[in-house]
């Protein structure tokens, strides 16, 4: 099946009357004669057009909705192949009893939970029951909570869709993870999911009806997260069915998981469980069948996955192979009553391996199972069993530790599963229970099974059918009444007060004596004879009574329903098993009441109350959850692919009420919220539209204002719909959308849809809007931090060349005033030295010297005359340049500009000419150009050496020497 199969054929929805949009006016049986031939017509007319009867996705649309029309629609579907069909509020799951290629894919999983309406895109399908649970949790419209009930006779297909759903949600409720690990995830998903391999292994079993049949109810809660991700699980399950262990139905088998180990062990472990090849349990028969489930290394792996570790795992087998061997052990009877019972050979052998095996001495096993301990007063008397008892015994025995081994795997697989309260805060639960039962001869067993569907019935009725019909008159809808079935005088039989079937049986066994099933049949007929529901077959030998389910009448067998109901467990029994070296056997009957029933006396706790108290708890969370029921058929009871039993599946619509369940879904409002929850909800579609109530929606508190507002919203969402229901409610008011009743607002699913499209519209336009503001205000903070940060930066940047500055100036500072103390200096030497030379040439010498003498000391610093360019001797004009190295090794422009430096001219460009000797290129003349008044006259020192270089090296001596000195 491919996706495209997979999606709505949007024309049938159009032939078949155009959907909910326009009113169906709807023929049902009626008891004056002229109508039901009327009714005849129109079944026949409807049947007519045999080739689209396949189209009708939603049985609600199929016109008249008579049982007839019903099945012939369903026939046809299954003869092409489809195999859900909605119901209203009901989805029919037929069973294809063969694998239909990708109907339950990943790919096909994705597209339902991806879509944007799984209902009105795609066809009826087991997903669109699951999504829609999943999307209530997420829009968190009250009650959040789900529960997906499915029903259905044994082998109608319950644990299948259930193993579904479970799977979808491990899919859908996992891949939207982005915040935790995908290990993480996977590890929760798959150990969910590995704990139905092991569930099944223990709890199923291959029936006349169905190969893998549960014999036992389940309840599973999915745990979500505030994220709806699947963070865990938890399993309540609900009256295993443990006397198969001991006694199985003829051509029935034992649970799957003993025949599992007698065809999957290896030879070692055939050798621990003393259980070689070829070895008869009388426990197994039809172990030559071969069924699928018959898969040991699957629930192995499922175990490792679930953390039982390897030496857990060995007691739980060893424990299960000491049953098989309790089951071989035959007692013959003893001729003296006084005496017990013996064993043969054999048994002997085998109660000897079963001893082993339970890690129990073998002379007290048997002891246990021959003799019973009676208490007068408090001395104990033992008194050796019949051989009927003695078997009953081990039975018991065999009974009790299977129970205590499945209650501890539950409890085991909840420790595994289970997330921590403070994890989750929602779930969705899925219940499969077993189905109706009607057997020829039927028990205590078939008694509480078909109690609790009753319950169940009485749940989808009371949420269902009664409630719908009751409010619609309480909040003044017109509405024609569809009778349905109410079972709730059935429920009174069996559970009512002071007088039920279950009080009378509880109270017979609770009596202290043996039970006597005329005493209790005499006691039903005197107490309960007023109750329509209960029958007695006069001619009938067996004591028995007949309940009238709403599924069907079922004759109960009296004889050994009270010892049921007692559920005897010998207190010797418990108190061997205590003594177990098996520690896990040890372990599950440590807590275990020991003290015998006489004891306890009427505070017993009986099979019966224990069963209607788990399934009262289970009825209070149903209640509040928001249900979705599922109800499978089963086609043929052959368990055969492409075979259509009419008989078999109009039987099972009639039992479940699945014309009335149309009629009603049909014409009525599936959905219904208080005006105030429904603006609270949708009146953000009115405030964001310009819609203007001239008041606070929210805010209005009486119903009249507050459904003008709700009014008003509906119409405004329907303007752009050609269809107004508001505007038809004088005529077909209840074939419409939506209908306004006193305190609520009632839609069809299509009006849910349509107010749930324009709000999400709108949160996504509002959410638009806040994601602009964030950009905005976003970029708005970023440019005002850049500024910020420019600021800053030129602040210090101004601060720091400030410093530096300030630094410089101090550092130019010492250099000019060094720099001048170095010019006055070589000024005042210079002058000297020229004065010196004056006085030579004059002989007058001693004038320069007292100005030597009188500033000997270098203390300069107040000569700040410029300096007087004239003739000078180059020699020291080159000495008094800013760095002796420069003036003395310099060459070419360089040693010009140190020259004209050491003379302080400006170096302005242009204002001198600078001309070198033209022969050894030497600084040979400065001149000021015309505009200046600066001469330079080159001319031959007097001095010696005054033409040459000072040359560190060389040897100056005399005043130049002298001068050199001080430059240094
Ligand atoms: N959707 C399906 N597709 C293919 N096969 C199916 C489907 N549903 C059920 N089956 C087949 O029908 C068999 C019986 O189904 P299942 O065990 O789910 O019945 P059930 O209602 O749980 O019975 P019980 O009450 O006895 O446990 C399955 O083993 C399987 O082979």
């Amino acid at each position: 099946m491919t996706s495209a199969d997979n999606r709505r054929d949007v024309r049938a929805g159009h032939r078949n009357g155009g959907g909910t949009v326009k009113g169906l006016i709807r023929k049902v049986y009626s008891p004056h004669p002229s109508l039901n031939d009327s009714l005849e017509g129109d079944i026949q007319a409807f049947l007519i057009d045999e080739d689209q009867l396949h189209t009708y996705d939603d049985l609600t649309k199929v016109n008249p909705v008579t049982p007839t029309t019903v099945l012939k629609c369903l026939q046809a579907r299954y003869s092409v192949n489809v195999f859900y069909t909605h119901a209203g509020c009901t989805l029919v799951a037929l069973n294809p009893f063969q694998p239909i290629p990708d109907l339950y894919s990943l790919d096909v999983m994705k597209e339902y939970h991806c879509a944007s309406q799984p209902q009105q895109e795609f066809k009826p399908h087991i997903f669109i029951v699951a999504e829609e649970a999943y999307r209530n949790v997420q829009g968190q419209l009250e009650p959040v909570n789900q529960s997906l009930v499915v029903s259905g006779e044994s082998g109608a297909g319950k644990t299948w869709t259930s193993r579904c759903l479970m799977k979808y949600y491990a899919t859908v409720a996992a891949a939207s993870s982005v915040l935790k690990s995908q290990d993480t995830v996977e590890r929760i998903e798959r150990r969910v999911l590995d704990s139905n391999p092991i569930m099944e292994a223990f709890g199923n079993a291959c029936t006349l009806r169905n190969n893998n049949s549960s014999r036992f109810g389940k309840y599973i809660q999915l745990q979500l997260d505030r994220y709806q991700l699947l963070v865990g699980a938890s399993v309540q399950t609900y009256l295993l069915e443990k006397t198969r262990v001991a006694c199985q139905p003829a051509n029935e088998r034992n649970f799957h998981i003993f025949y599992q180990m007698m065809k999957g062990a290896t030879d070692e472990q055939r050798r621990e469980w003393k259980m070689p090849h070829g070895q008869r349990f009388v426990w197994l028969p039809n172990s030559e069948k071969t069924v699928e489930e018959d898969s040991f290394h699957e629930t192995l792996d499922a175990m490792v996955c679930l953390a039982i570790n390897a030496e857990r795992q060995r007691q739980l087998f060893r424990i299960l192979a000491g049953i098989l061997q309790l089951g071989n052990v035959n007692f013959s009877s003893s001729n003296d009553d006084s005496q017990p019972c013996n064993l043969d050979e054999q048994s002997q052998d085998f109660l000897q391996r079963a001893a082993e095996l339970l890690c129990v001495p073998a002379d007290e096993l048997h002891m246990c199972l021959k003799v019973r301990m009676l208490k007068a007063g408090k001395q104990s008397v033992l008194k050796p069993c019949s051989q009927a008892e003695c078997s009953m015994r081990r039975d018991c025995l065999a009974k009790v530790i299977y129970a205590q081994l499945f209650e501890w795997l539950v409890t085991f697989i909840n420790n595994s599963i289970c997330a921590d309260k403070s994890i989750w805060c929602n779930f969705i639960g899925v219940l499969d229970v077993y189905g109706f039962e009607r057997f020829q001869i039927n028990n205590l067993e078939q008694l509480c099974i078909n109690y609790a569907n009753e319950k169940l019935q009485q749940h989808f009725v009371a949420h269902y059918l009664r409630a719908q019909q009751e409010e619609y008159v309480s909040e003044g809808l017109r509405w024609s009444f569809v009778k349905y079935q109410d079972n709730q005088s059935c429920l009174d039989l069996l559970e009512g007060s002071p007088v039920s079937v279950f009080s009378l049986l509880n109270e017979e066994s609770r009596l202290n004596r043996a039970s006597d099933a005329k005493t209790l049949r005499v006691r039903l007929e005197k107490e309960l004879h007023d109750n329509a529901n209960i029958s007695w077959d006069k001619f009938s030998k067996e004591p028995h009574f007949t309940v009238a389910h709403y599924a069907g009448k079922v004759n109960y067998q009296i004889q050994g329903m009270v010892e049921k109901n007692k559920d005897p467990v010998p207190p010797e029994v418990v108190n061997l098993l205590q003594k177990s070296d098996n520690s896990l056997l040890h372990q599950i009957f440590s807590d275990k009441e020991t003290e015998s029933q006489t004891s306890k006396g009427l505070s017993k706790v009986t099979v019966v109350s224990k069963f209607k108290n788990s399934l009262e708890s289970l009825m209070r969370i149903l209640h509040t959850t928001t249900p979705h029921y599922t109800r499978c058929i089963k086609p043929n009871p052959d368990c055969k692919p492409l075979t259509f039993k009419k008989e078999e599946v109009i039987m099972q619509l009639e039992a479940c009420g699945i014309v009335e369940t149309i009629h009603i879904s049909a014409a009525g409002f599936p959905i219904r919220i208080p005006f105030k929850g429904f603006m609270h909800r949708y009146g953000l579609i009115a405030k964001y539209s310009n819609f203007k109530s001239g008041r606070h929606c929210v805010e209005a508190d009486s119903d009249n204002l507050l459904r003008q507002d709700v009014e008003k919203l509906l119409n405004l969402v329907l303007q752009h719909e050609a269809f107004d229901p508001l505007h038809n409610r004088d005529s077909e008011k209840h074939n419409s959308w939506v209908h306004c009743g006193r305190t609520k607002v009632f839609l069809t699913q299509s009006m849910l849809d349509l107010l749930e499209d324009q709000r999400k519209k709108i949160l996504s336009q509002c959410a638009f809007s806040i994601q602009c503001c964030w950009l905005r205000y976003q970029h708005r903070r970023r440019r005002a931090r850049q500024q910020s940060a420019t600021l800053i930066q030129a602040a210090v940047r101004s601060w720091l060349v400030r410093m530096q500055l300030r630094r410089w100036n101090r550092a130019a500072a010492v250099i000019q005033n060094t720099w001048r103390k170095w010019r006055a200096l070589l000024k005042a030497l210079a002058e000297a030295e020229l004065d010196d030379a004056k006085d030579l040439l004059q002989e007058d010498v001693p004038a320069l010297n007292p100005v030597i003498r009188e500033r000997g000391s270098v203390h300069l610093s107040t000569i700040q005359e410029p300096v007087t360019v004239r003739g000078w001797p180059m020699g020291l004009a080159l000495a008094s340049a800013p760095s002796i190295t420069m003036s003395l090794t310099a060459t070419g422009f360089q040693k010009m500009v140190a020259v004209m430096a050491s003379l302080n001219l400006p170096s302005r460009k242009g204002d001198y000419k600078v001309e070198p000797n033209q022969y050894s290129q030497e600084l040979a003349s400065i001149r000021a150009q015309p505009k200046g008044s600066v001469k330079l006259h080159y001319q031959r020192s007097p001095l010696l050496y005054a033409d040459r270089q000072p040359d560190m090296k060389s040897d100056v001596t005399g005043f130049n020497a002298i001068l050199l000195e001080k430059t240094l």
